[in-house]
């Protein structure tokens, strides 16, 4: 094969029989998704710009006491248009300039809330363990250049702007943070999510910048739905989308940075499977693109030094409370990825499976609390 695969559905789609396809697809998706009817004007703006743009719904079996709650989310998945040794003010405005035009076709699709994906505004230059000049990326999350920007977006678009940034704290020193700034579709800041829990694999020196974050599991209320950010790495953590959920997530973005030969195995299953104990939809969003710096960097593992991460896969895609998924975005291209869902979903999913009812939570914190004790006796039981 020359080249990266496009993606894992188109693959399919080529090569299984059209017979068997629907079933294929139920097993692995858990059905056929329906696809949203996008405005042509919208089909048409998105070739034009040179981005993918796909759209599927997730139904919702009708009630006699609640409307449905329809909303649309938008996931958006980029390359950084420049490379990453232009000066850092040019590179965030063009990035600034990609996003303003994506957002602006998610519009055209009614799009109610977005989200970008992880440190958008930026290469994802942690992997070299050089502090200049990536932290000069690092911007306010209250009133930032970015976070004024997507304001701007929230108020013309009467959208809620989900903008995942390297946040510079000045009320505490100036230190960094992996930050998404919420803000709500009048153009308030609703508040922001810091990252849980920070990577220490691979080429993921995002330690050597900030802390695990300090804000714990936020939700926030809005307009359209209760929504959550659980950045990237936060996904391998079960608990971390736990936490969301008990604090009334509905929708759980995911915006992530991450790269084929670590965790593409994982990728498809880990956010689904959240949707699944949570009762709640997920979306994870991973850039795309492979970035080449400079300056080579080694990975501690004996290897040569290298100039790359790796390749970014893309194939964002959202996942649903019953354990169905729309098809992931390209592993290759930009995109935008519109997924309508009938929020309800959630407590109908809830009432039929019951895995909050079910959950044995208070045997959990009382053991988790024994366990973290330093002098713990695991309970393993001998001949
Ligand atoms: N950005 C980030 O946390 N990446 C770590 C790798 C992964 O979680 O797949």
């Amino acid at each position: 094969m020359a080249g990266e695969l496009e993606s894992l559905e188109s693959c399919l789609e080529r090569h299984i029989p059209p017979g068997e396809l629907a079933e294929v697809k139920r097993i692995l998706y858990g059905g056929e998704a329906r696809k949203l009817d996008l405005p042509t004007a919208a089909l048409s703006a998105a070739q034009e710009k040179d981005f993918e743009l796909q759209g599927y719904g997730f139904e919702a079996a009708p009630e006699q006491l609640r409307r449905p709650r329809i909303v649309r989310v938008g996931l958006i998945q980029n390359k950084i248009p420049l490379p990453t040794d232009t000066a850092v003010a040019v590179q965030v405005a063009a990035l600034h300039r990609r996003i303003e035009e994506m957002v602006g076709v998610a519009a055209m699709c009614g799009v109610n809330i977005v989200c970008f994906q992880e440190a958008w505004t930026m290469p994802f230059a942690f992997c070299t363990r050089e502090k200049l000049p990536w932290t000069e990326f690092a911007e306010s999350a209250e009133d930032g250049p970015t976070t004024k920007f997507c304001q701007e977006l929230a108020k013309k678009y009467n959208m809620v702007v989900v903008s995942p940034i390297l946040e510079r704290d000045e009320l505490h020193g100036g230190v960094l943070w992996n930050t998404a700034v919420v803000i709500s579709n009048s153009g308030a800041l609703l508040g922001k999510s810091r990252k849980n829990h920070i990577p220490r694999v691979g080429d993921f020196n995002e330690s050597t910048y900030y802390m695990e974050g300090n804000t714990g599991h936020p939700v926030f209320q809005t307009q359209f739905g209760a929504i959550a950010v659980n950045i990237c790495y936060g996904r391998h953590h079960p608990l971390n989308w736990l936490m969301y959920s008990m604090n009334g997530a509905e929708i759980i973005f995911n915006p992530s940075a991450t790269i084929g030969t670590l965790s593409e195995a994982l990728w498809p299953v880990e956010a689904r499977n959240a949707a699944i104990a949570n009762h709640c939809f997920t979306c994870p969003i991973n850039r795309v693109g492979t970035e080449y710096y400079k300056n080579a960097f080694t990975s501690g593992d004996g290897g040569k030094a290298h100039h790359e991460l790796g390749h970014f896969y893309g194939s964002s895609y959202v996942a649903a409370p019953d354990g169905s998924r729309t098809p992931g975005l390209s592993r290759t291209q930009d995109g935008l990825l519109v997924a309508e869902m009938d929020l309800n979903l959630c407590r109908q999913v809830s009432d039929k499976w019951n895995f909050k009812m079910t959950g044995r939570y208070e045997m959990y914190a009382e053991k988790l609390a024994e366990a973290i004790q330093p002098f713990f006796i695991p309970n393993i039981i001998k001949e």
